[in-house]
């Protein structure tokens, strides 16, 4: 699979044990920084991240900050990506089966190395359900006004 990962200085070490642990797991990895570990902010690469899924360079994400929120929301601006913040892999799988995330962000400075690598392998082995979820998630797609938020339980 193609996979970009990008974190901010929080996560440069994490954001290395994932990137090789994808390249020996057979995937081909986009590493779009940091580089350094100067004091960098998180929305930058956040947005680089969704910038290359939103055009399809890659097809999947990894978000790396200190505590995974940052880089979460920023990736989350982009109405391409569906990123899901974890620290433990049912809710990697979770966000895989039910809701079709493209991209998972996980906190470095809360999350240690082997709990990383597991919510990342549950991430990229576990397949989108459809079903009921393809219809929750095509409404991800099209926020609506507020006053028509809410549609009658079927
Ligand atoms: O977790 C983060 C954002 O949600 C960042 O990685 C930083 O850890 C956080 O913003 C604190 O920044 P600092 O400059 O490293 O103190």
């Amino acid at each position: 699979m193609r996979i970009a990962i990008a974190s901010d200085h929080a996560a440069i070490e994490l954001k290395s044990i994932l990137r090789e642990w994808m390249i020996e797991e057979g995937h081909e990895v986009a590493d779009l920084g940091p580089d350094g570990s100067e004091s960098v902010d998180y929305p930058d690469y956040g947005y680089k991240l969704a910038e290359v899924i939103a055009e399809g360079t890659a097809e999947a994400g990894v978000a790396l900050c200190g505590s995974g929120i940052g880089i979460s929301m920023a990736a989350n601006r982009n109405p391409a990506v569906r990123c899901a913040l974890v620290s433990e892999p049912l809710s990697a799988a979770l966000a895989r089966e039910h809701n079709d995330a493209n991209v998972i962000a996980m906190g470095a400075r809360l999350t240690g190395r082997d709990m990383a690598i597991a919510c990342l392998e549950a991430f990229l082995t576990t397949e989108f359900a459809g079903g009921r979820h393809q219809r929750r998630v095509d409404k991800l797609g099209t926020p609506p006004i507020l006053s028509d938020r809410i549609e009658p339980h079927q």
